[in-house]
């Protein structure tokens, strides 16, 4: 195993250390070579405590080790043990071998062994290559090392993490290893097996439990551990076989790129937005990625403007991100301080009419099928509005509601009650379209039995090819449309009869909102000939004049915060939300 070396500065960067043994002789001996030093990582000196090679080929042994990049001096020394036979040992000759502090220079000159019998000696090759790694490299490495990927830096996922009581106790280190790196997350592109789907995450149907279904079994469904026929979770591994339900809420994981989306006038020209300037050109938008954040900021200082009650209700064909979407703003105006909930229409037909429905059930000339869906549709909405009347502020109503038809019914069941801003979601990318698809089956409720992945895609397919038989896009009332955000190519945001304080910060939290997660690197300058002289302000140079490479390493003057945010829906509502 590599042993990870301390660092009591904080996080930095970090030396990747390999050292690598090359001898034929050594496997036909049974002799197993190691590394002992004046560090404790190293035994001190105690050939008891040398660290084992790893054999990597039949005549390679390997070592990689992590230091910090201002580590002590290491003086080192190889030596032999025979297999299973830890008690002698065979020391190298010539002087010590030293990782001198500051340097990535390690000398490597041939090892020899000097034997007392008549093996005489035996040569070794020494090869070291030494990695400045920056953080970020060690946390890609652990991360890809974590989803069997190959890691991008080889050994340094074998850092031992946060092992201060099993290294302390054999190595006698002082502190703890500072830098986390379980706490850093790197973009992913693939959905792990701990993706919970979103749809599980929204409100639990109150009106349903109230009508037979004890809470026990809605509590346990909801978990996924009930009777299928009531409900299930439905988590299938990458290859469309089912994996174990997840227990709890967890990450909701982004997937596509954005690109900065455009502003488009509605073809009917009706914005009326306050205070702001929406064109094609979209010169007068905060371009500053920060801006929502700021505004959020201010918001919690001065907390939430306006009382009215707020329903936004999405509208799209089915796997056109309207859940992944409804729960992104719904945790990004709880964290502005709203009272929001998010209500799945899908939760409560699983939970009234089971989860194994075919793609028959959603025909648009099913009578019974359209029912059914209105029914609980009616629902929720009815528990949408209770809560509303109980204190709630905004209620995200999630389902198709792709017709005129649902529309009007939800309408007329909020008039009076609050205003309705339909989200309208559309994706035309035919790959993209094909993902999330497959992306659905794998981890809908409503495939959680069928074991015949393909066929469950099949299904899907026919279920929306119905839905878009009778499809009428938003053209009533205010309304938001996300047209091709995930097309990789920009996008469009439409909007139509948005005015208000609340429905205009959502606006701007949709243009802002991207799919990718991304590092935000803050970058503290450093030491300034004002910060010297105790001024505030100013753009003086830096206290001494460093150049330019060392500069850019961060290493001297430079102090970089690295912050990796993880945009899921997993975080805690009062972290800086999944936007910048
Ligand atoms: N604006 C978007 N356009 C297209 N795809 C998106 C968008 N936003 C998110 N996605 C992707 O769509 C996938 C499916 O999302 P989601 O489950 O939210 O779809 P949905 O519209 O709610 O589907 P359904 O109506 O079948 O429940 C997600 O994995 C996400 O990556
Ligand atoms: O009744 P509607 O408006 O079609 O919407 C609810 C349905 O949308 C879906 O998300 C479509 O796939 C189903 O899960 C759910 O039953």
């Amino acid at each position: 195993m590599a042993t990870a070396a301390v660092s009591s500065g904080g996080i930095s960067d970090q030396l990747f250390v390999s050292i690598k043994l090359e001898c034929p002789r050594l496997d036909e001996l049974g002799l197993v070579p190691h590394v002992f030093g004046s560090h404790p990582v190293a035994g001190s000196w105690d050939s008891s405590k040398a660290l084992p090679m790893e054999q990597e080929e039949a005549a390679v042994w390997g070592l990689s080790c992590v230091v910090p990049s201002h580590h002590e001096t290491l003086d080192f020394k190889f030596l032999l043990k025979p297999k299973g036979n830890s008690s002698q040992c065979i020391v190298e000759e010539g002087p010590d071998r030293s990782l001198v502090c500051g340097s990535s220079e390690v000398e490597t000159r041939n090892a020899l062994f000097k034997f007392d019998d008549e093996l005489g000696a035996v040569e070794c090759k020494v090869f070291v290559e030494t990695e400045i790694l920056s953080p970020f490299d060690l946390a890609a490495s652990w991360k890809a090392h974590q989803e069997h990927l190959q890691p991008r830096v080889r050994g340094a996922h074998d850092v031992s993490m946060n092992a201060e009581s099993e290294s302390r106790a054999k190595n006698g280190f002082a502190s703890g290893l500072e830098l986390d790196l379980e706490k850093y997350v790197v973009p992913t592109p693939n959905m792990g097996s701990g993706v919970v789907y979103a749809a599980n995450l929204t409100e639990n149907p109150r009106s349903l439990l109230t009508t037979g279904i004890s809470s026990n079994i809605l509590h346990n469904s909801i978990k996924g551990d009930a009777s299928p026929n009531l409900y299930a979770s439905a988590n299938k591994g990458a290859d469309g076989r089912h994996v174990p339900p997840q227990e709890e809420q967890r990450a909701i994981f982004v997937d596509r790129g954005v690109g900065s989306p455009k502003f488009a006038r509605p073809t009917n020209e009706t914005i009326s937005m306050s205070n702001a300037k929406f064109d094609s050109e979209a010169k007068d938008m905060p371009a500053a990625e920060g801006a929502v954040a700021a505004a959020a900021v201010a918001d919690q200082m001065y907390g939430p403007k306006e009382d009215r009650k707020l329903a936004i209700v999405l509208v799209g064909l089915p796997a056109r991100g309207k859940t992944f979407t409804a729960a992104k703003l719904t945790r990004y105006l709880r964290w502005l301080g709203h009272e929001t909930k998010h209500f799945n229409v899908g939760k409560y037909r699983r939970l009234k009419h089971g989860i194994n429905q075919t793609a028959d059930f959603f025909r648009g000339d099913n009578k019974e099928g359209v029912e059914a869906r209105n029914e609980v549709a009616a629902l929720a909405m009815e528990d949408m509005l209770s809560w509303m009347q109980e204190g709630g502020q905004v209620g995200i109503f999630d389902a198709t509601n792709s017709t005129r038809s649902r529309r009007n019914m939800l309408m007329k069941m909020a008039e009076g009650k609050c205003k309705i801003i339909f989200l309208e979601t559309i994706c035309n990318d035919k790959d993209v379209l094909e993902r999330n698809m497959r992306l659905k089956v794998q981890q809908s409720p409503d495939y959680a039995e069928q074991t015949d992945f393909e066929a469950g895609v099949r299904d899907f397919k026919e279920r929306l090819a119905y839905y878009e038989k009778v499809y009428e896009p938003v053209e009533e009332g205010s309304y938001v449309k996300m047209i091709d955000m995930v097309s990789g190519s920009g996008g469009q945001l439409q909007i139509n009869d948005i005015s208000g304080y609340l429905p205009g910060r959502i606006v701007f939290f949709l243009v802002n909102c991207h799919l990718t997660p991304r590092p935000i690197l803050l970058t503290r300058h450093g030491e300034s000939l004002d910060n010297v002289r105790g001024r505030i302000g100013g753009d003086s140079s830096l206290r001494s004049s460093i150049p330019p490479a060392i500069l850019s390493s961060n290493h001297c003057c430079c102090t970089t915060l690295h912050l990796v945010y993880n945009l899921t829906l997993e975080n805690n509502a009062r972290e800086v939300p999944n936007i910048h």
